[in-house]
């Protein structure tokens, strides 16, 4: 039986809950998802300040000609300053303007750069008010969001998150997910091999994910085929983690332990059980998702390495994604194609390409077991059952890696 990915997803979306909400330093936040609104607790800029380095003037009763600096106001300046008319300050950039200015003219309209200020300043003109004055809160009002519950945290949102006042916030608690390999051939990568030996790549690149996601992967184990081993390991895991990933075995051949074993276990909601099943997707047709006796999600992604990127990219993600209460965020963006691409018709066909910085992709060879050709890769491209050709210059969506 064929389900379509949007059915399998679903199904994973419906079975993964969201986990409990905790408060952590903003310091540790990074690649969190945000659990409650971060709101500002000052007006940013806290007060009218200036946006170039000059000289602050006020403009009531101006008149062009020599007006004595009668102070010098710099970042960080505490006391509250003010000017009066045929008065200037010289300022610095990010100095509070004192009460009384109007307008900032920068240095350079009088003398080039120097350390030793000038007493007197002359105007030739009369200003224009207003310039290079940043205004109080023009970019948040204390009580304003900041980020809305349910942004994942990228270093643009902790920057924007300190500068509105905030050091701790609140997030779902980080997914503790069990990473695990099967497969005799399997050795730790850097060993040398024996014949019939590979490196095990999938749990590099899933505890890879799983940590760029904000996902902790606590454990990387690797199980032989043997179905007693992997009941064993997923009995002593499932109790202590969020999620349990496994690579390998999720086809029909005789030693396709995961799909035997974890196909047998019972549930108390047949609905919830871990089934296997043929998804519309290739790479990483066969995949298997449902919940352990102890109700912990487990997906079961085929071995193949690149099958493996597009299962995370599809199902792991998203569902990683509701556990974290995560906001839908755009992954896709559309890209041109450099070269033909033919895939037959029924699947839907995820491509690794090389997106370069104008968004044009040139596609890589993608078979499902050329591992060390996702190298090269920065984009997945989707060809959709639909259609079968899609022409050079022609445009297609594209997962960002
Ligand atoms: N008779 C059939 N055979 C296969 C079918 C099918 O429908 N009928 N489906 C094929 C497809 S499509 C895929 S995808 C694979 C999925 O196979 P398994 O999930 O059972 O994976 P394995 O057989 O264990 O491994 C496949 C391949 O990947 C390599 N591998 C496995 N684990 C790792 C790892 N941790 N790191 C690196 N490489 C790994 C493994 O050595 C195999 O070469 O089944 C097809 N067969
Ligand atoms: O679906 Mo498999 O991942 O094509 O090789």
């Amino acid at each position: 039986m064929m389900i379509t990915q949007e059915a399998h997803l679903s199904r994973i979306l419906h079975l993964v809950s969201p986990l409990p909400v905790t408060e952590v330093p903003l310091s540790e936040a990074l690649g969190q998802t945000l659990a409650a609104n971060v709101t500002a607790t000052v007006d940013l800029p806290p007060w009218d300040a200036a946006a170039m380095d000059g000289y602050a003037v006020s403009l009531k009763d101006f008149a062009p000609g020599t007006l004595p600096v009668t102070k010098t106001i710099a970042a960080g300046h505490k006391q509250p300053e003010s000017i009066g008319p045929g008065e200037v300050a010289a300022i610095m950039t990010g100095a509070p303007v004192p009460q009384g200015a109007d307008t900032v003219i920068p240095l350079e309209k009088f003398h080039s750069p120097t350390q030793d200020l000038p007493d007197e300043i002359t105007f030739e003109d009369v200003p224009q008010a207003g310039l290079n004055i940043r205004r109080r809160a023009e970019d948040t009002r204390a009580g304003e969001i900041v980020a809305p519950a349910g942004t994942w945290l990228r270093p643009n949102h902790i920057g924007a998150i300190a500068a509105a006042g905030t050091d701790t916030v609140f997030i779902a608690r980080q997914p503790k997910v069990a990473v695990i390999s099967t497969g005799n051939e399997l050795v730790a990568p850097g060993t040398p091999l024996e014949h019939g030996q590979i490196p095990d790549s999938n749990a590099p690149l899933v505890a890879a994910t799983l940590r760029k996601r904000g996902a902790e992967p606590t454990h990387q184990v690797r199980v032989r085929d043997s179905a007693e081993s992997l009941e064993h390991t997923i009995a002593q895991l499932e109790h202590t983690v969020d999620a349990i990933i496994l690579t390998g075995g999720a086809s029909v051949g005789a030693h396709d332990i995961s799909n035997y074993v974890l196909s047998a276990w019972q549930h108390e909601d047949p609905d919830q059980a871990i089934t296997f099943t043929n998804v519309n997707i290739r790479p990483g047709r066969p995949q298997g998702f449902g919940l352990s006796p102890a109700g912990t999600p487990v997906w079961s992604l085929p071995g193949n390495p690149v099958a493996v990127l597009v299962s995370l990219h599809l199902f792991v993600i998203p569902g990683l994604a509701k556990m974290q209460r995560q906001a839908p965020h755009p992954r896709k963006h559309t890209v041109v194609v450099n070269d033909d691409l033919h895939t037959p018709r029924e699947l839907n066909y995820y491509v690794l390409a090389s997106v370069d910085d104008d968004d044009r992709a040139t596609p890589l060879p993608s078979n499902s077991h050329l591992a060390v050709k996702m190298a090269q890769a920065t984009g997945l491209l989707h060809i959709p059952p639909t259609v079968d050709h899609i022409p050079a210059e022609h445009p297609v969506e594209c997962l960002t890696l």
